[in-house]
């Protein structure tokens, strides 16, 4: 199986574009795991197929690294976007990408040699709650709290297709985003698991940011998280509509669009291509 493995600000996964190579005849939850395993496969952290769409110019899925299927993937969706341009998928700088949550437009940037380092995803609007967020527990309304030990952690549910917890706090903490992520990732309330943030806010256009995913673990970064994250505390009036997220593995700038759209502008990087032995 050919692939390409691609990172964005660190956030990496093994691509396969069917135009390319034919998908093995194993799941591709399984293929997932094993394409992920940093010692017994290549290392990343899931997959993505870029396949044709019926309503879009591309199309993409997306498996976390545990083979969970995600709805969408903000990093991802920039990637594909780099490859479908230079791979030819499409021919012009502005096009449609198919995710499991509806389709997203894109606007790649070129440098003067064709190549695309930077790209641009309409991510489109997000909605709030526990009305549009899977989730059990008690509270209800766009802020919940979740038991974590008999302690309340509270956050902001988030929908940007897939789901988000967003927890602001005073200061982001790696050894926190690891201990308390990883029970919110999976904490009996969310049935369907969730991705958790936890940011910190610097300025009302400048925020840090570190992640828990679902299904991954903490990463480098998230861009639907990012996305999430500043479109809840835009709604808190916490920060203008023009934001810099400061993430582990670098920076994305998330725009507010006054029709409540968000732009996600940030980098798309080919680390290496090969054939992977199934
Ligand atoms: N890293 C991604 C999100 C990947 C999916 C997520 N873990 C989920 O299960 O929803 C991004 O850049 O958005």
């Amino acid at each position: 199986m050919r692939f390409t493995k691609m990172h964005a600000l660190g956030n990496n996964y093994i691509y396969v574009s069917t135009a390319e190579t034919q998908l093995p005849s194993l799941d591709l939850a399984e293929l997932a795991r094993r394409v992920s395993d940093v010692r017994r496969g290549i290392g990343s952290d899931g997959l993505i197929v870029i396949q044709p769409s019926d309503v879009a110019d591309v199309g993409m899925r997306i498996w976390n690294s545990d083979g969970s299927e995600a709805e969408s993937c903000g990093n991802g969706l920039r990637c594909v976007a780099k490859y479908a341009y230079e791979h030819g998928l499409v021919d012009t700088g502005v096009f449609s990408i198919e995710t499991k949550a509806g389709v997203v437009e894109a606007r790649v940037h070129m440098d003067r040699h064709g190549r695309v380092p930077l790209v641009t995803i309409d991510m489109g609007q997000a909605s709030f709650g526990s009305s549009v967020v899977p989730y059990t527990g008690v509270h209800r309304g766009d802020d919940v709290a979740v038991d974590i030990d008999g302690v309340p952690v509270w956050g902001t549910l988030v929908s940007v297709g897939n789901p988000h917890f967003v927890a602001l706090v005073d200061r982001v903490d790696d050894e926190e985003v690891l201990r308390i992520g990883s029970r919110i990732e999976s904490h009996p309330d969310f049935p369907e698991r969730m991705n958790a943030e936890f940011v910190a806010v610097k300025s009302s256009t400048e925020i840090d940011f570190r992640v828990y995913e679902r299904g991954s673990g903490v990463t480098y970064a998230c861009g639907t998280g990012a996305c999430a994250s500043v479109a809840a505390l835009a709604r808190k009036g916490l920060v203008g509509s023009k934001v810099t997220v400061h993430l582990l593995g670098g920076d994305l700038d998330i725009e507010l669009r006054d029709d409540g759209h968000i732009l996600m502008t940030g980098e798309a990087v080919t680390v290496c291509e090969g054939d992977y032995f199934v």
